[in-house]
């Protein structure tokens, strides 16, 4: 597991380490030696400008400053604000900085070929205005390689947002874990690549700190895969229902039905309307086919305990068919994904939605983008941060709410969250998200816990994209499953 620690947690993790013994200067000298490893990849000779700000941030700048000019680099270092305003660790490093000292202004960002930004990180806590916004600004036309220290300075540690404006870094060195704000947009784009250095924080203080974010890579849903049984049986992986929409919207539910078959369910049958069940039949082959005659008729299709997993919401129609198909589906024992018009079906009552959610014994994952997420969580939808958003609209649902984006964001009522950083930009094409729907919904119903299968998903999703590249459609998603997964067990 990959843990990402809020700005708070990370203070955190910091003050436990001086606790047991390791002066938070050595921190320090610790962080700065690391940036200044990263920024001696440029050879000597080359001219670097160091930008500081008034905390600890700053700080970091002044040892990696004393390092490159120790190791015979040419280093121009500004501050802002005066030294007097210095405090702590940040005081102890920079008098140990034996150069000049200059202005933000009297930088010479244009005549430097690496700047490091050490203006602000996770002590950031409000808009950037002023001097520090003319360096940023100024920092960013400069055309230099820029590395900057813990956060590009505007990114907020916790949510990725810009406060005011950020830094555009080539680079970025982080201590100990990443943070939200550098998986999370915009964050990401500020980063550049980042590297996460050991300062001699121990992994222990992490059990006490208990983070509850971690980026989704397979450590984090792996070990709950369900494991293919050599003597298994079909009937063993669960059988997905998928709902269809009417004749003319079929597309849809059949790519989600693709999906659950390549991602793990051992049968999945498509449940369609009647005046769909041709256009259905002509176009399905593993996947099996059933009427369905309304809400009705899919409650007496999932009556049978069997078919352990449903998924609707991909074509399914407009409210009048959608909503009653959908309360059908939560009133039944199986687990549920509901998606796209699944979801908007409830946009006037979602109380309603979450009503019915509450105290089913199965599972429920919601996978909203953004649009459908504010129809049914209208005040969520202007909080700032991606992680909060996704967090309590599952507090309030009471379920596990997926929200899409380059930055997936899966998070479950107990705040448990993961969030992707895997899934290329050509992932945005239509019938994307109707397959990532299915390839939850197969995982479901092949017996993995929702959190885990939804960041299963999201993950072999962004690493089918990948391994496709450019060009792909949403057809070919769900068959670039199997080599996902040989690449998962080799
Ligand atoms: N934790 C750890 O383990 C380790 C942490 N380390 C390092 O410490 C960093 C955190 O240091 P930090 O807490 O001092 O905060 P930091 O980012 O320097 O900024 C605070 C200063 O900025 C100011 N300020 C804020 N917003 C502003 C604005 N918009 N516009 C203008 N001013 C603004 C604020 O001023 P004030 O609010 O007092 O006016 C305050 O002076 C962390 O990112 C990492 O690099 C490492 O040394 C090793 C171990
Ligand atoms: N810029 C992006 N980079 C990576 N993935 C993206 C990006 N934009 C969207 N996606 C992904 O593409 C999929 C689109 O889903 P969705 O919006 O439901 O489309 P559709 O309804 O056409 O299937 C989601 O999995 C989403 O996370
Ligand atoms: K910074």
């Amino acid at each position: 597991m990959i843990e990402l620690l809020t700005p708070a947690e990370m203070a955190e993790a910091d003050r436990l380490t001086i606790a047991a013994g390791t002066p938070g200067i050595e921190l320090m000298e610790t962080a700065g030696r690391a940036v200044a490893d990263v920024v001696a990849r440029s050879p000597l000779g080359t001219r670097i400008a160091i930008a500081c700000g008034p905390g600890n941030n700053g700080g970091d700048g002044f040892v990696a400053a004393r390092i490159l000019g120790g190791r015979g680099y040419r280093v121009q270092l500004g501050l802002l604000g005066g030294l007097d305003r210095l405090k702590g660790d940040a005081a102890l490093a920079a008098a140990a900085w034996r150069g000049e000292v200059v202005s933000l202004a009297e930088l010479d960002f244009h005549g430097s070929g690496v700047i490091v930004d050490a203006l602000f990180g996770a002590g950031l806590d409000r808009e950037i205005g002023g001097e520090a916004a003319r360096a940023i600004e100024t920092i960013n036309r400069s055309g230099a390689r820029i590395v900057a220290v813990d956060l590009p300075s505007g990114i907020q540690g916790e949510t990725g947002q810009v406060l005011g404006v950020a830094v555009r870094a080539t680079e970025t060195v982080t201590f100990f874990r990443a943070k939200p704000g550098h998986v999370l947009m915009p964050g990401r784009v500020h980063v550049g690549r980042l590297t996460v250095a050991d300062i001699g924080i121990r992994e222990t203080v992490l059990e006490r700190i208990a983070p509850k974010a971690a980026l989704n890579r397979p450590e984090a849903w792996l070990p709950s895969l369900p494991v293919l049984k050599v003597d298994g049986h079909k009937y063993d992986r669960g059988h997905a229902v998928v709902v269809s929409g009417g004749m003319t919207q079929t597309g849809a539910a059949r790519l989600a039905a693709h999906a659950a078959l390549r991602s793990g369910a051992g049968l999945v049958t498509l449940a369609s309307p009647p005046d769909a069940l041709a256009v259905n039949a002509a176009h399905l082959t593993a996947v099996m086919l059933k009427r369905m005659d309304g809400a009705d008729g899919l409650a007496a299709l999932l009556s049978d305990r069997r078919l352990n997993a449903v998924g609707l919401g991909p074509g399914l129609g407009a409210i009048e068919v959608a909503r009653p198909l959908v309360e059908a589906a939560l009133a039944s024992p199986a687990a549920v994904v509901l998606d796209a018009d699944g979801l908007s079906a409830f946009k006037a009552e979602p109380q309603q939605l979450f009503a019915r959610i509450a105290g089913r014994p199965a599972p429920v994952v919601m996978t909203p983008h953004d649009g459908e997420f504010a129809r049914l969580f209208p005040d969520l939808a202007a909080l700032p941060g991606k992680l909060d958003r996704a967090r309590q609209a599952a507090a309030r649902s009471g379920a596990v709410v997926l929200l899409k984006g380059a930055d997936t964001t899966v998070a479950d009522p107990s705040g448990r969250a993961m969030i992707a950083d895997n899934a290329p930009p050509y992932l945005a094409t239509a019938g994307s998200g109707d397959t990532l729907a299915g390839i939850i919904l197969g995982l479901v119903a092949e017996g993995m816990p929702a959190f885990e299968a939804a960041g299963a998903a999201v993950w072999l999703h962004g690493e089918a994209g990948a391994v496709l590249g450019r060009g792909l459609i949403a057809e070919d998603l769900a068959d670039a499953l199997p080599r996902v997964f040989t690449r998962l067990f080799v």
